[in-house]
């Protein structure tokens, strides 16, 4: 049996994620950075500021990925894993060119990167791996040593990622009234895309018009924490997988339903009650706590359906053991050993390296970790 605590060839972890602002200055630039180039309305911005300034300014994302981040180093620390985690922002301070930065200096040459999202999407894959890219080529006109950076395979479908979500959304269940509980409706929601960047998500084998990866992989969740939540509490409940989030031109067709009109239609069908369960992210941020627990409990209080809404995988124990399971299984994937890959559901373990064609983006721009990388091999 491999070694479970021996991170070689990996030198360090760099935890990848979206950023948020942190008062009420930072939310047009926050805001600027994240929509550069990218085709956004003005409506939609001034809107989604307004979800911003709701809350002060401040999104909680950052403080949930300082959390995230310290129970990375204490797992790693209780199990013997000698690896250093970093963390670096696509969108907000500790911006990702600074970590990698520090990582290089800090004499860093191997970088396995775990990005805070846990399926195959443009915004949730690729474009992270633009990042990473992009900051790569800053270090290097710096003149700086580049580290080799790889990227940990799809979580979706762990176990330290699918049972969280089961307890999570007993949980929500048992916060309903009594009476309703058993008619309740899972309805698993996750951020809408652009139809066509979800039909193009994932290795060009997974592309259709269906919705690609994006929805075969939320699906397959959505059916394992639908039995999972059956198995334990002995009822079979009506669920679908609905949207959230979208932004975009209204002309452009993005992912629907979204998940006010579904709670309309299900209210119009006499449903007793609804459970929200956002599979679709892994920290209760501002996608969660305004776009559910703002606006669309506002709908279904409007409509006087009873709703509860699950919580996120957060830093659960088991999901940061489940981190720690896949950073070991790939290195020991990478010394050639035979790992053992968890997975539940029918789609079992994504692949470790982005093919060609892997969630391809509008304009093609250099990517690294993966297949196409071009920057792999600069440091062996
Ligand atoms: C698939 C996906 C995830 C899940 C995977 C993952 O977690 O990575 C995700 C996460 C997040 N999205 C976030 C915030 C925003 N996303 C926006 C815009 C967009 N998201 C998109 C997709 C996704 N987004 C897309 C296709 C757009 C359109 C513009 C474009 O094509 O790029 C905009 C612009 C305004 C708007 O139009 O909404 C904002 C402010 C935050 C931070 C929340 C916080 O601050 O707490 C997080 C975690
Ligand atoms: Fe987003």
């Amino acid at each position: 049996m491999p070694d479970q605590s021996d991170p070689a060839p990996y030198d360090a972890l760099l935890l990848l994620s979206f950023g948020g602002p942190e008062g009420p200055d930072d939310v047009v630039p926050f805001l600027e950075n994240v929509t550069r180039g990218r085709g956004i309305p003005r409506e939609r911005l001034e809107e989604v500021g307004q979800h911003y300034f709701l809350f002060g300014g401040v999104s909680p994302i950052n403080d949930q990925n300082r959390e995230l981040l310290a129970a990375l180093r204490k797992e790693f620390a209780d199990h013997g894993v000698d690896l250093p985690v970093h963390w670096g922002n696509r969108n907000w301070a500790p911006y990702l060119t600074d970590t990698l930065r520090e990582m290089a200096a800090a004499g860093h040459r191997r970088v396995l990167t775990l990005a805070t999202s846990a399926y195959a999407s443009y915004s949730g894959c690729r474009q992270y791996r633009e990042n990473l890219a992009e900051s790569l080529a800053a270090l290097e006109a710096e003149g700086l040593p580049l580290p080799r950076v790889d990227k940990l395979r799809h979580f979706f479908n762990h176990p330290g990622f699918v049972e969280p979500m089961v307890d999570r959304t007993l949980a929500a269940l048992a916060e309903l009234p009594e009476e309703v509980r058993a008619g309740a409706h899972l309805a698993f929601t996750t951020h809408s895309v652009p139809t066509a960047a979800a039909d193009t998500s994932g290795p060009p084998a997974a592309h259709g018009d269906g919705g690609g990866a994006y929805v075969a992989q939320h699906l397959d969740v959505a059916r394992l924490v639908a039995a999972g939540v059956r198995d334990r509490d002995g009822v079979e409940r009506p669920w679908r997988l609905v949207y959230q989030s979208r932004s975009g031109a209204p002309h452009i067709p993005w992912l629907e339903p979204d998940i006010c009109d579904h709670l309309e239609e299900l209210h119009q069908a006499g449903a007793s009650a609804v459970v929200m369960v956002p599979i679709g992210f892994v920290s209760d941020h501002m996608e969660v706590i305004y776009d559910l627990d703002t606006e669309a409990l506002a709908k279904a209080t409007d409509l006087r359906l009873p709703v509860a809404r699950a919580g996120t995988v957060g830093a659960d124990p088991r999901f940061v053991s489940g981190l720690r399971e896949l950073v070991i299984e790939r290195a020991v994937t990478e010394r050639g050993e035979g790992a053992h890959r968890r997975a539940l559901g029918e789609l079992g373990p994504s692949h470790d390296v982005c093919p060609l064609g892997c969630c391809p983006g509008r304009t093609p721009k250099p990517a690294a970790a993966g297949a196409d990388d071009p920057y792999q091999g600069a440091a062996l």
